[in-house]
C-alpha cells in the first residue's frame, strides 16, 4: 500500500503502518477511535491487532462473512482473524512451505477465542476447496473445530482476569496434503497443575471439577458422594477441609 503523507482522519486507517507518522500515541488514539466504531480489528504491517470488544458484534463471524474473506486480497477487505486464516492458507497451498500464526496478548485479551476462529475458518476453506473430493475429511475437521471444548474443560478455569482463563499454552500443528487437513497435534506447555490443590481468591478450579457437579445424574451424584461443591476444599479456595 502507498504511504499515505497527510494524516487521515483518525479511526479511518486500516493498516497503521502506511500512516506517515506512527508512535505509541498515534498507535492508542487510532485503535481507540476503531473500538468505539466495532471495528476491532487493525492492522499494523503484517500483525493483525485485535481489541477484545467483551461484547457479541451482529455477523462479524457469520458465515457470511467467511465467505467475504475466502481467496480474497488482504487489501480487499476490512481487517480481520478471517483473513489472517486465509492468507495463511492460500500461502501454503502457493508456496507449499510450513505457515504459522503467533498469538499473542494479556490474560482475557481473546487469545483463545481468536484461535478458535482462525482454526474454524482454515476448516471452512478446507471443506470448500474439497466439497466433492475424496482426500476431504469433513468428520475429522469437525473434530478439530470441537476439540477445543474438551481442551478447556481440564486447562481452563475462572481467574480474576478471565471466566474461561487458559491456564496452559498450546501449540497446534495441522496437517494438510494438498490443501486438505489430514491431521491435528496439540502440544500443551507449562500446565498450572498447582491450581488442582490451590487457588487464589476469587479464582477456581478447573472447569471439568464443576463440569462433573453439572453433568452427573442424581444417582451418580449420591453413588460418588458429590452432592455440592462448596463441600469440597479444592472447589471453595480452601474455606472447606
Ligand atoms: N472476538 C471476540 N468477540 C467477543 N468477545 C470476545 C472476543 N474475544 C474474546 N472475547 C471475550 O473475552 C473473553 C476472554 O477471551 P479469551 O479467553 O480468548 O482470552 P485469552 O487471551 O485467551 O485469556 P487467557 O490468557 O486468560 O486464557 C472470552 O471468554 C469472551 O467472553
Amino acid at each position: 500500500m502507498a504511504r499515505i503523507t497527510e494524516r487521515p482522519p483518525v479511526g479511518k486507517v486500516e493498516d497503521l503502518a502506511s500512516l506517515p507518522e506512527l508512535n505509541e500515541n498515534i498507535l492508542l488514539e487510532e485503535l481507540r477511535t476503531r473500538y468505539k466504531q466495532n471495528n476491532i480489528y487493525t492492522y499494523v504491517g503484517d500483525i493483525l491487532v485485535s481489541v477484545n470488544p467483551f461484547k457479541t458484534i451482529l455477523g462479524l463471524y457469520s458465515s457470511a462473512q467467511q465467505s467475504t474473506y475466502k481467496g480474497k486480497a488482504r487489501s480487499d477487505c476490512p481487517p480481520h482473524i478471517f483473513a489472517i486464516a486465509d492468507t495463511c492458507y492460500a500461502q501454503m497451498l502457493d508456496s507449499e512451505n510450513h505457515q504459522c500464526c503467533l498469538i499473542s496478548g494479556e490474560s482475557g485479551a481473546g487469545k483463545t477465542e481468536a484461535t478458535k476462529l482462525i482454526m474454524s475458518h482454515l476448516m471452512e476453506l478446507c471443506s470448500k476447496k474439497f466439497i466433492d473430493s475424496s482426500l476431504r475429511d469433513a468428520n475429522l475437521e469437525q473434530k478439530i473445530v470441537k476439540v477445543n471444548g474438551l481442551l478447556e474443560a481440564f486447562g481452563n478455569a475462572q481467574t480474576v482476569m478471565n471466566d474461561n482463563s487458559s491456564r496452559f499454552g498450546k501449540y497446534i500443528q495441522l496437517k494438510f496434503i494438498k490443501g486438505a487437513v489430514i491431521g491435528a497435534k496439540i502440544n500443551e506447555y507449562l500446565l498450572e497443575k498447582s491450581r488442582v490443590v490451590s487457588q487464589a481468591p476469587g479464582e477456581q478450579n478447573f472447569h471439568i471439577f464443576n463440569a462433573l457437579f453439572a453433568g452427573l445424574e442424581a444417582e451418580d451424584k449420591k453413588r460418588f458422594k458429590l452432592n455440592n461443591p462448596d463441600d469440597f476444599c479444592y472447589l471453595s479456595n480452601g474455606d472447606k477441609v
